[in-house]
């Protein structure tokens, strides 16, 4: 997805929307923004880039679209595709205004600057301008509404059939095109108001190149600029390619690469040629300068060195050196020369010959040098060079004559001394001839003077070229004399101010002048000069002091100029040096800004590289706390079922240990049932051989109790039915005594509801009789089984006993029942009678009905009584039962039981039938009086 970028442009809040109080809701940071919600920051997106309100489109367009322009020229498919909802600024950044150029005017400027810029390709430039509205693609450049059909090719490519294309040749060719385009939109944006933000428009270009010549290989390219809804893309180049093409292509490439290689390899080997040569040249210059030094250096000691002998060599060691006073342990190996020496001390302290003839340098080259400061050019040096003199002493000898090679001036003590031991003549004592020998000896000191100070002038002056030297020769270590050093050296230059030299050595002129004593001689004179003057003695000394006094006067000259020439050269050097300083200055400044501005470009590089990771860091780190998040909610999460999970299984150990115990209490519960169950199979094996012990008779018994049963509740039966029969009777006998009474008197309501109510009774009574029945059934089923489990192998022994119990009370019960009934059928009776009673009596009758309703009713009470009784005793004889189907397992003894219990049941049902025969007496009687 290299090839996809999605930039995002952050609009201005415009005027309108100033208006309305809107304003931003997007933090944005680097390429990453997010909304801002009540003030809080939701969820960051990451974007290839996002350019701020700031941002023209022309930053855009340089930074995004640009790259796509330039491999649209070289052949590759572009698309440049604005997206966004309404109103966020895609006609601004795509079409822009005159004031800011948008995007498709900008590419198509830089599409022909491009072209331009490649002159060995030939382009055709075709646009076409379309339209997208409801899924409908129309030619914008085109008056004809055809169908244009969006087709993909075999290769993948989108193809748009029908779309017509129109041949460019510059941006205005473009723009026309365009405007054209964007009238026709108008006009159907006019027609449909919606059209403007819901159409979107794209502008493409089909950009052909060849190699200029190339006539068989057409690279095609499309570029679109448009706002669409979404994109594929595939880079490649497009071309139109034959085999022929393909072939002639590929070998014009692999001659083409072949040539950057060898060109590669030339570069290569003439890099570093050029850089040898470079290196070479270096050296040469630097060899060059050395030499130039060196040969300076050599020079100046020729100038200033003279080298004689040993001995006066080391006479000279004796001599104070003004030069160890000022920088004390810089003049190592320093030459150390004395006047009339032929030879100078190297570095090392070895002894150097060297040759040179004072005269011989030129005062104007002198001069020359110390006006212009500028270094002597090396055809200059040459010349200097080329004063070498003869290398045979002669000259040295000549010039400058040394104080020892100068004819020693005689000394004349002797005239002078007392001690002379002898009469000098007159004329040695005269005053003249004292007087010129004072001068002499005076200028003979005044000579040596000079000659000493010359030489320690020469010798500072060595000490300071050596020193100089020293420090050219520190150079040739590469190294510069650093800061202090060059103090140290400025140091050492000698004062500016001439006093030293006035003082020391004294100039000529301002030594005291020796008189010259040439009257002395001169034959001109003109008168007679005393004899003593005309003595050998005093004319030799004249003559002495006469060459005396002209060698002093060379001598001053000599040194003066020997002086001055030295300090020339000093000054010089210095010169050079401090330029050299100043300059190897200025170039390590140069190359310290170099290393400084690479070391900046790094940084800053670095810089941008940090931004960009920490970039790239801050969105992964944003990812990362968004998935820290999730893996929180879902460690929460699992840390919740853990929790459950836990329970459960706590639980589940906890039903385990109950399980456990359970199944250990049903061990111990199986253990205690296996002894359990060989105690009662013992038991049942000890009643079986009771069982077996059992009368027979006892079961026939028990058969025949049944069968009685049987019968008694047959009759029961009848009986109920016969009780259903009289309640019917009754009913029909309430019917006719309300027929009667409405007859007699109107009260026929009274004995309607009366009957209603008693025929609901009796209705109810016969529910409850049917419902008895069904008791009664039961229990007989029941018997059954109680006399069909006596007959089985089981230990009922008290059955019969208990069975028997259960039935006296029950008869108990049935008597106290049928004592009631009788009573209540007295009752009956005795208001039957009353009824009769008022009925023949003359008294209004009119209660009557009301009365035997009352009566009836009380009946109906009691007769509900009773059922309710007898249910109850159901129940509880149901009870009994199976009690005594529990209890028939026991052992207890009950041989008779069976016979007294047939015995008492059959009293019983006797009893019962004495009693129901009543029953039908009376009830026939109170039929009888009812009909009456
Ligand atoms: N970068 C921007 N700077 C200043 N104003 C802008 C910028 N972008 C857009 N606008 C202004 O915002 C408004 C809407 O822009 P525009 O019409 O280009 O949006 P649109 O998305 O093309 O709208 P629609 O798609 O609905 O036609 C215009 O007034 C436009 O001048």
């Amino acid at each position: 997805m290299d090839n996809i970028k999605v930039a995002i442009r952050v609009r201005p809040i415009i005027s309108r929307e100033q208006k309305l109080g809107c304003h931003s809701n997007w933090m944005i940071k680097n390429n990453t923004m997010a909304p801002m919600e009540n003030g809080r920051v939701g969820t960051p997106y990451a974007f290839d880039r996002i350019f701020d309100q700031d941002k023209t489109t022309l930053d855009i367009f340089e930074e995004i679209c640009k790259p796509v322009i330039t491999g649209a020229v070289r052949g590759f498919h572009g698309t440049i595709f604005a997206y966004g909802q309404s109103s966020s600024g895609k006609t601004f950044t795509m079409s822009g205004s005159a004031m800011q150029p948008g995007i498709i005017s900008l590419s198509v400027e830089e599409i022909f600057k491009q072209m331009k810029n490649t002159p060995d390709k030939e382009f055709l430039l075709r646009i076409s301008y379309m339209e997208i509205y409801n899924e409908k693609v129309s030619d914008l450049l085109s008056t004809e509404d055809k169908p244009i059909r969006i087709q993909e090719d075999t290769d993948r490519n989108i193809q748009l059939t029908g779309v017509s294309e129109e041949l460019v040749m510059s941006k205005a060719d473009v723009i026309t095109y365009m405007d054209v385009g964007n009238e026709r939109k108008h006009m159907a944006e006019t027609k449909q108001n919606d059209r403007s933000s819901r159409s979107h428009c794209i502008m493409r270009m089909i950009i052909e190149s060849r190699e200029t010549g190339d006539e068989e290989a057409v690279m095609v390219s499309h570029l679109f600029a448009s706002r669409a809804k979404t994109i594929k893309n595939q880079p490649h180049t497009n071309e139109v390619l034959s085999d022929a093409a393909l072939l002639k292509r590929s070998q014009k490439e692999i001659k083409k690469l072949q040539q950057q290689i060898d060109e590669l390899s030339k570069l290569k080997s003439l890099d570093v040629l050029m850089e040898k040569e470079e290196m070479e040249k270096k050296l040469e210059d630097k060899m060059n300068t050395e030499h130039q030094y060196m040969e300076t250096i050599n020079k100046l000691k020729q100038f200033i060195i003279k080298g004689s002998d040993e001995e006066e060599e080391s006479n000279f060691k004796k001599m104070k050196r003004r030069r160890e006073t000022w920088c004390p342990g810089k003049a190592k190996g320093s030459a150390l020369d004395l006047p009339g020496g032929k030879f100078a001390r190297d570095l090392n302290g070895k002894r150097i010959d060297v040759e040179f003839q004072r005269s011989a340098i030129p005062k104007s080259f002198v001069t020359s040098r110390r006006d212009d400061t500028e270094l002597p050019d090396v055809s200059e040096m040459q010349s200097l060079s080329d004063l070498s003199l003869p290398k045979d002493d002669s000259l040295f000898m000549e010039f400058p004559p040394k104080f020892d090679d100068l004819p020693k001036p005689s000394r004349h003590v002797s005239f002078k001394s007392p001690e002379a031991g002898f009469d000098s003549p007159p004329f040695l004592q005269s005053k003249e001839f004292l007087q010129l020998q004072d001068d002499y000896e005076n200028l003979l000191n005044l000579y040596e003077d000079k000659c000493k100070q010359s030489e320690q002038d020469h010798s500072y002056l060595i000490h300071e070229l050596d020193f100089v030297k020293e420090e050219l020769e520190k150079r040739d270590d590469t190294e510069l004399p650093d800061v202090s050093e060059m103090q140290s050296l400025s140091d050492l230059s000698l004062p500016k101010d001439d006093s030293l030299f006035m003082e020391f050595p004294p100039k000529f002129d301002d030594l005291p002048k020796p008189s010259r004593h040439v009257s002395f001689k001169s034959p001109e004179a003109g008168f007679d000069s005393p004899p003593f003057l005309q003595s050998k003695e005093f004319l030799q000394l004249q003559d002495d002091y006469e060459n005396l006094l002209n060698l002093y006067e060379d001598k001053c000259k000599q040194s003066e100029q020997d002086h001055s020439y030295l300090i020339h050269e000093l000054d010089f050097v210095k010169e050079e040096l401090e330029k050299e300083k100043d300059e190897s200055d200025n170039a390590n400044l140069v190359d310290e800004l170099r290393i400084d501005l690479k070391k900046i470009q790094v940084e800053k590089n670095d810089l941008n590289i940090n931004e960009e990771m920490q970039h790239q860091n801050e969105t992964s780190l944003e990812m990362y706390i968004m998935k820290i998040q999730e893996l929180e909610e879902k460690i929460e999460a699992s840390d919740e079922s853990l929790k459950s999970q836990e329970n459960k299984i706590s639980s589940l150990e906890e039903e385990t240990k109950s399980l456990k115990h359970n199944v250990q209490e049903n061990e111990q519960q199986l253990i205690s049932t296996n002894s359990d169950k060989d105690c009662l199979q013992k038991e049942i094996d000890n009643l079986k051989i009771e069982h077996n012990n059992v009368d027979s008779s006892e079961s026939n018994n028990l058969v025949e109790i049944s069968t009685q049963l049987t019968k008694s509740e047959e009759e029961r039966k009848d009986q109920e039915q016969k009780i259903a029969e009289l309640e019917k009777e009754i009913l029909h006998l309430y019917t006719k005594l309300k027929e009667q009474s409405c007859m007699d008197e109107p009260r026929r309501s009274t004995a309607d509801e009366l009957s209603d109510v008693l025929k609901e009774h009796c209705t109810d009574l016969e529910n409850r009789l049917k419902e008895v029945e069904t008791e009664n059934t039961d229990l007989k089923e029941k018997l059954n089984l109680l006399s069909m489990k006596q007959l089985s192998d089981e230990p009922r022994r008290s059955t019969a006993d208990e069975l028997s119990d259960v039935l006296k009370e029950h008869c108990t019960d049935l008597e106290n029942r049928l004592k009631e009934v009788e009573t209540e059928n007295a009752e009956l009776k005795e208001k039957l009678n009353l009824i009769t009673m008022k009925q023949v009596s003359d008294e209004p009758r009119r209660s009557t009905a009301d009365e035997l309703s009352d009566v009836l009713k009380e009946h109906c009470t009691d007769l509900e009584n009773r059922l309710k009784e007898v249910e109850t005793e159901n129940a509880e004889l149901k009870e009994k039962l199976n009690l005594i189907s529990m209890k028939q397992v026991s052992n207890e003894p009950r041989q008779s039981t069976a016979d007294e219990l047939s015995e008492v049941l059959k009293e019983q049902y006797s009893n019962l039938e004495n009693r129901l025969k009543e029953f039908e007496t009376e009830n026939t009687e109170l039929k009888e009086k009812l009909n009456l």
